[in-house]
């Protein structure tokens, strides 16, 4: 659709000569176009922008500017800065470059993808660029539920091969270790795409035997099995016209694989007990941390179902690649999970988080900011408030660490008898340390309430005072 359009735009400028000053005429085809767009000159200097642009980045006349001071607030183009740069590299290639950049905005730095495409003038010659500005919702300062946060160049990668085959209807396949993020890129690659109105249906294969996993994909008719007693409609026809997501692909066992393999390369499938076959109509997205081209050197993954779904891979980095990105994802984290409480962290403990390396990614970080602001009384997370996973510590803060040494039990150490609260406290103070998963699943296997255990969690003495 851009590319069209822009090659309209392309001739009409060169008809008109554009001059250093554009005319009334350009700026007036600029406005008339739906998306945000800058003319700049060779000299990194904005020459025109439109309706579109002010609508969405803000009033201030950027005219008169360089794009690099306007967009990333610095001093030279941005390839000199550390950042590529799509003017730079358009100039080279003489054709269309994308890039993802970090914009200032008015609501903040915001994840833009770039397209630039050289405007040439009667001799031939590139007197301008023009350029496209799409802000990827999905992506930023973690504001909204859903979106992938970070602004680390490797993931600025992912997120802009994410939003190239999200316009494609190619199936992607999702890999990266657990905790990375790959379900939020998938449903970001569905909204992104043409499919975005219809549905977005993920089903978990982990776990799931033969009969189930055929019955949930394909749905079921009455009768079809003791217990079916009304027609079942499958995954596979919820997702119908949307996309279809298949998490942990890699524990598919191979009776299975070849039912799948079936579904994607005939597109059409059968109720189970049913015999009419019925279309499908989805796009594929599957995810895995297994190494699945190792599990088709075993024969363990089918070559054929790995090749199908295998079009469009992207690797999702874990978070010690890119710890520069933690700060960002904690503040977000914070906002996100007590929306009410104005928390703030200390750079000791930021340093803490920083240091450690995160075998469960995002979600342990998660798992340690929420533990650390059921640790903290007030508004300001220290490094002792930070307590990984079976005590493990990092270099970065030792002072906290034995500070916060655990209360590893017995409750009542010197073999006294204890008020049962103060034991009840101890113990959950323990617990809340050793346990691996989130609040609701310690409170589930304590067999209280989540309430019940903020209330009594928040009554556990400071770190440090009880051990
Ligand atoms: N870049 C990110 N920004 C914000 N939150 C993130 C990011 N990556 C992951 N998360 C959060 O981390 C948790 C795990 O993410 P998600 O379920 O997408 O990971 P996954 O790779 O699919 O994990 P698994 O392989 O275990 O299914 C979620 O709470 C998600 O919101």
């Amino acid at each position: 659709m851009c590319h069209s359009d822009c090659h309209i735009r392309q001739e009409t400028l060169a008809l008109n000569e554009v001059s250093p000053a554009p005319d009334v005429e350009v700026v007036h085809l600029l406005d008339s176009l739906p998306e945000p767009r800058v003319c700049i000159d060779a000299d990194y200097r904005i020459v025109a922008v439109n309706a579109a642009y002010r609508r969405e980045f803000g009033d201030a006349d950027p005219v008169g500017r360089t794009c690099y001071e306007v967009s990333h607030h610095f001093h030279e183009p941005c390839d000199l800065s550390g950042e590529s740069c799509p003017l730079h590299a358009c100039r080279s290639a003489g054709e269309a470059r994308r890039v993802l950049h970090v914009h200032h905005t008015r609501l903040g730095p915001e994840h833009v993808e770039v397209e630039t495409v050289p405007i040439r003038g009667a001799d031939g010659s590139v007197r301008y660029f023009l350029e496209t500005l799409r802000t990827l919702r999905h992506a930023g300062r973690g504001a909204q539920a859903r979106e992938l946060v970070g602004h680390s160049r490797v993931l600025r990668a992912v997120l802009e091969l994410g939003r190239r085959v999200a316009e494609t209807e190619a199936a992607v396949l999702l890999l990266g270790e657990s905790g990375t993020g790959k379900e939020l890129l998938a449903h970001a690659i569905h909204d992104l795409s043409a499919r975005s109105p219809q549905p977005f249906v993920a089903l978990d294969c982990a776990g799931l035997s033969e009969n189930l996993f055929e019955s949930e994909l394909f749905g079921h008719e009455r009768g079809a099995f003791t217990g079916a007693l009304s027609r079942k409609t499958g995954l596979v026809e919820a997702a119908g016209g949307g996309t279809l997501f298949l998490d942990e692909i890699g524990d598919v066992p191979p009776g299975l694989q070849v039912k799948l393999l079936r579904l994607i390369e005939a597109g059409t499938y059968r109720r189970v007990g049913g015999v009419e076959a019925l279309r499908a109509d989805f796009r594929l997205i599957c995810a895995t941390h297994r190494d699945l081209r190792a599990m088709v050197g075993r024969g363990e993954f089918r070559r054929d179902l790995y090749h199908r779904i295998n079009v469009f891979p992207i690797r999702l980095p874990a978070l010690r690649e890119r710890r520069e990105d933690i700060p960002l994802l904690v503040a977000s984290l914070l906002a996100r999970l007590h929306p009410q409480r104005p928390l703030r962290i200390s750079s000791g403990a930021l340093e803490k988080l920083a240091a450690y390396d995160y075998p469960g990614n995002v979600r342990e970080l998660r798992n340690l900011v929420e533990r650390a602001c059921i640790l903290a009384d007030g508004d300001l997370l220290q490094a002792e408030h930070i307590r990984f996973d079976d005590g493990v510590e990092t270099s970065a803060a030792p002072a906290a660490a034995a500070e916060g040494e655990p209360v590893a039990g017995p409750w009542s150490p010197a073999g006294e008898v204890l008020p049962l609260a103060d034991v009840e406290q101890r113990y959950l103070r323990w617990a809340s340390e050793r346990f691996a998963g989130d609040r609701r699943g310690l409170a589930q296997a304590l067999g209280i309430s989540e309430r019940t255990l903020y209330r009594r969690l928040a009554e556990v003495p400071a770190a440090g005072d009880g051990g």
